[in-house]
C-alpha cells in the first residue's frame, strides 16, 4: 500500500455499507471497523455500557455521542500506522468533530439508495451475530438456509430491521447525516454514489479507491454514478 489511508462509509440502514465495506477491505487491505458490530458486541458482553447501549438500539435510537466516541476512538488510536475504513461512525456532527480532533479522513463514501429498495433489502437481511456476516435471501443467500456459511450457527433477523422500526431509523438518519455530509463536502473529501444495486455501484467505488489510495488526497471531487 502506497500511503496510509483513512476512509468512512455513510448511508442509511440497508444501503449496502457493510457489503461494500467487506469488498473494500478485501480488495484494498484496509482494517474494517463497524460501529454496529462493536455495539452488538458490547450488548452481548452485557457490561454496564452494553446494557445502556441495548436500551437505545432496541428502540432504534442513536446511541449518545459520548458513548460512541468512547467506543470508537480508542480503537482508532490503536490503529495508528494502519489504513482503515469506518462503517457507521461518525453518524452525527459531534461524532465527526470528535473524529476530526483525532485525525483527518482522506475520503468519505456516501451511499444513496431509494427507500423502497432499503425496505425490501432489510426485510430480508439475516445476520450472524458473532461475526457480523450479513446475508440476503435473494442477493447473497447462505449456503444452508438460516445458517452461517463459516460456523453453521443460526442466523438472526434484527428487530430494528423490521419495517415498523425502519421508518423512524431512516428519518433519524436523514436529519442527523445532513450536517455530517455537508462537513465532508466542505472538506472536499465526500463522494456520493446513487443506485439500487450494489454490484453496479461497486465498480465506481473500486476505481475511485484505486486512484485515491495511490495519489495525494487533494484532488477529491464529488462523484455520481449514473
Ligand atoms: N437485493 C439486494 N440486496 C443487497 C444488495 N446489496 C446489499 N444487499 C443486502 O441488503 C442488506 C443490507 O446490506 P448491508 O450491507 O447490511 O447494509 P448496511 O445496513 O448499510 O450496512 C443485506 O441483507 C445485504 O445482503 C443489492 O444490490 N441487492
Ligand atoms: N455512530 C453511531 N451513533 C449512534 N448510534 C449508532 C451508531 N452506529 C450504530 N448505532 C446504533 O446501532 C444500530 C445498528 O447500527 P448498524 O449496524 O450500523 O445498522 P444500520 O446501518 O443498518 O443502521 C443503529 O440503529 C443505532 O441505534
Amino acid at each position: 500500500m502506497a500511503k496510509l489511508f483513512r476512509a468512512a462509509i455513510m448511508g442509511p440502514p440497508g444501503s449496502g455499507k457493510g457489503t461494500i465495506s467487506k469488498r473494500i477491505a478485501q480488495s484494498f487491505g484496509l482494517q474494517y471497523l463497524s460501529s454496529g458490530h462493536f455495539l452488538r458486541e458490547s450488548i452481548t458482553a452485557n457490561t454496564e455500557a452494553g446494557v445502556l447501549v441495548r436500551s437505545y438500539v432496541e428502540r432504534s435510537l442513536l446511541v449518545p455521542d459520548h458513548v460512541m466516541t468512547r467506543l470508537m476512538l480508542p480503537r482508532l488510536e490503536h490503529l495508528i500506522g494502519h489504513s482503515w475504513l469506518l462503517d457507521g461512525f461518525p453518524r452525527t456532527l459531534a461524532q465527526a468533530q470528535a473524529l476530526n480532533n483525532l485525525c483527518q479522513l482522506d475520503l468519505v463514501i456516501s451511499l444513496n439508495v431509494p427507500f423502497e429498495t432499503l425496505k425490501d433489502r432489510l426485510s430480508d437481511r439475516w445476520v450472524h451475530p458473532a461475526s457480523g456476516r450479513v446475508y440476503n435471501m435473494g442477493f447473497n443467500p447462505p449456503k444452508v438456509k438460516g445458517k452461517d456459511d463459516i460456523t453453521g450457527e443460526p442466523l438472526i433477523h434484527h428487530d430494528d430491521d423490521k419495517p415498523e422500526a425502519l421508518m423512524s431509523r431512516l428519518r433519524h438518519y436523514k436529519d442527523v447525516a445532513k450536517p455530517v455530509i455537508n462537513l465532508y463536502k466542505s472538506q472536499g473529501i465526500l463522494h456520493s454514489f446513487s443506485g439500487t444495486e450494489t454490484d453496479r455501484i461497486w465498480p465506481y467505488i473500486n476505481s475511485l479507491l484505486s486512484t485515491k489510495m495511490h495519489t495525494q488526497p487533494a484532488d477529491a471531487v464529488q462523484t455520481q454514478t449514473p
